[in-house]
């Protein structure tokens, strides 16, 4: 089922188009990775479907739902979820109480006192930790935990919100391979199974290849190329666009077509 529409999305910044002609969607369930060279587009596509960015032309959908000049504010409402690094000032606090945190916000309840709010949504937060398996690091401050666990604290804080359409920009970035492999994994399951699209950008090539269902180029804020991990690697024009980085788009060792 088509979760996300996004229609001929057109930006430009002065004399620069970041963005044109741009078109595609998402299904329910589907992990989608917008790849591409340096200043090809990725974020600026990524922030209209967000809504930190009004395009010039063009339209985003919901569920069929117009929400191409709604706030950021009301899209998160409409289900349009983003994963955000735990800032560091809530890196005291447990993974629970992080998660309450987002549980508090979202059901928009003051968050002001925080010693009546210690025990609020705790069976809900410790339930969404274990679904990013760190229940038992729920009493944990997140400055104890190692950096992979934190991402998942962030998964579940994302996941607090009850996004259909989960956004993460750079999800892997600074993690080691085998923690972005784990982190990519548990994802695409969670998406899987409760139905969640998810739109990530990334710039690791292994964790595109590995995880996305499918794949979408930019360059020069153009789609130049869209299909499987492996109708993407085999395209010309991408191999073009990635020259000088002629190892950028193998396939990591030991992996199976997807
Ligand atoms: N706010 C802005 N003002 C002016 N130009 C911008 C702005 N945002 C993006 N651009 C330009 O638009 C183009 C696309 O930028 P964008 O950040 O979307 O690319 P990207 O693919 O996300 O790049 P990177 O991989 O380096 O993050 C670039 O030429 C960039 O310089």
């Amino acid at each position: 089922m088509t979760l996300l529409t996004v229609d001929d999305l057109h930006k430009s910044f002065g004399g620069v188009m970041a963005a044109r002609d741009v078109t595609f969607t998402v299904a329910s369930g589907e992990m989608l990775a917008v790849i591409g060279p340096n200043g090809a587009g990725k974020s600026t596509v990524f922030n209209m479907v967000g809504g930190q960015l009004t395009p010039d032309r063009g339209k985003v959908l919901l569920d069929g739902q117009d929400i191409t000049r709604a706030s950021p504010q009301k899209r998160f409402r409409r289900g349009v979820g983003r994963t955000f690094q735990v800032a560091q000032t809530f890196l005291s606090m447990s993974a629970a109480e992080n998660v309450q945190m987002a549980l508090i916000s979202c059901n928009r309840q003051s968050n002001g006192l925080w010693a009546p709010a210690r025990d609020r949504h705790r069976d809900k937060a410790v339930e969404l930790l274990s679904r990013v398996g760190m229940e038992e690091a729920a009493d944990t401050p997140c400055s104890a935990l190692a950096y992979g666990d934190v991402k998942r604290v962030e998964l579940a804080i994302a996941l607090a919100g009850q996004p259909k359409l989960l956004l993460m920009d750079e999800p892997t970035a600074g993690m080691a391979p085998r923690e972005r492999a784990t982190l990519m994994d548990l994802t695409a399951s969670i998406a899987e199974s409760q139905g969640i699209g998810v739109l990530f950008t990334e710039h690791d090539m292994d964790v595109v290849f590995g995880h996305a269902a499918r794949v979408l180029v930019l360059l020069r804020g153009q789609i130049i190329a869209s299909g499987t991990p492996d109708e993407v690697r085999r395209d010309e024009q991408v191999k073009r666009a990635y020259l000088g980085d002629e190892h950028a788009l193998e396939r990591p060792k030991g992996m199976t077509p997807a």
